[in-house]
């Protein structure tokens, strides 16, 4: 069956390389759409052989150590990988798809990032990850009057290693309980593992000053939910995502890891998405 973004144009290939060997990347590198190749991986200081094991390709700790340079990099690792290899990365004209979208509140680094991009003659590109939607808040910002909550539940263990801990006992939990309120920028930049989606939400809409958010540990929860409430000039919406996670981590929905491979096929396709 035909579709908007089938294929690659034949005999075309572009060549990826991944920073991180966790379940998101693992997923990447085990379902690469047609002419996609992975062509190696970079990884922390002595983790080769652990990254080698995973993906099967030349690992380094840098760029310039790997054998072939990637047309694009995808960061696969979360923000200290984007910290790591963006700058560097852009700079050198290598675009970067990213799943580490909270890391742009931080505006010195959000500044040096698209600097490094113009530099470079290149972009980095945000994956819409865990979450949908984004098309609509987007269209819905070049109108007037946009407020924009989004709110973040996932079950006690979603939340385990985050800042989650400091505030509830999350194995004592008998009821949802939010254990941060704010906006979006103070969500993405306390909960770098979890509040990506509250980042790409504030990003793509009202921006990350504007945009609450809400973040909630529910032991009543088989999924990690996600949901949006837009209004403004153009009318309201909501939408709500039930996310299964991905096998290996509790805290990452799988729906991530096939957004960067939807990213990777629409890259290639003469007729698609206009986002
Ligand atoms: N945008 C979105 O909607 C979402 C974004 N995410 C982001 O994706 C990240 C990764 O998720 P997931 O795969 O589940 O997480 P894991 O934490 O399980 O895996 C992270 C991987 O990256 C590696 N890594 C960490 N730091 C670096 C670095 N500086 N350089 C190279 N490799 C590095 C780790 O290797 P090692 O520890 O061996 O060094 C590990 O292999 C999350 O932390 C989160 O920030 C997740 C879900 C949704
Ligand atoms: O995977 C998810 O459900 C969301 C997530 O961790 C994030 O936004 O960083």
């Amino acid at each position: 069956m035909w579709k908007l973004w089938s294929s690659w144009p034949k005999g075309d290939s572009v060549r990826i390389a991944l920073i991180g060997h966790g379940p998101i990347a693992a997923h990447v590198a085990a379902h690469l759409p047609e002419g996609v190749r992975l062509t190696g991986a970079l990884c922390r200081p002595g983790r080769e052989q652990a990254a080698h094991a995973v993906l099967g390709v030349p690992v380094a700790q840098a760029l310039e150590g790997l054998s072939e340079r990637p047309d694009l990099l995808v960061d696969c690792a979360g923000h200290s990988g984007l910290r790591a290899h963006g700058v560097a990365a852009l700079g050198a004209g290598v675009e970067v798809l990213t799943v580490s979208v909270g890391a742009l509140a931080d505006v010195v680094f959000c500044a040096e990032l698209e600097a490094a991009a113009r530099a470079g003659g290149t972009r980095l590109c945000l994956a819409s990850g865990a979450i949908g939607a984004l098309d609509a808040l987007a269209a819905a910002a070049m109108g007037t009057g946009l407020q924009v909550t989004y709110t973040g539940r996932k079950p006690p263990q979603g939340w385990r290693g985050s800042r989650a801990e400091n505030v509830l006992d999350l194995d004592a939990l008998t009821a949802p309980a939010t254990h941060f309120t704010g906006t979006a920028r103070a969500a993405a930049q306390a909960y770098p593992k979890n509040a990506n989606v509250a980042a790409a939400v504030a990003l793509a809409g009202a921006g990350l000053d504007a945009t609450r958010a809400e973040l909630i540990a529910d032991p009543g929860a088989t999924a990690n939910i996600h949901e949006i409430a837009a209004e403004g000039a153009f009318g309201r919406f909501r939408f709500q995502i039930e996310g299964l996670p991905l096998p290996g981590n509790p805290r990452s929905s799988a729906l991530t890891a096939l957004s960067l491979l939807a990213a990777l096929r629409q890259r290639g396709a003469a007729i698609r998405l206009s986002l």
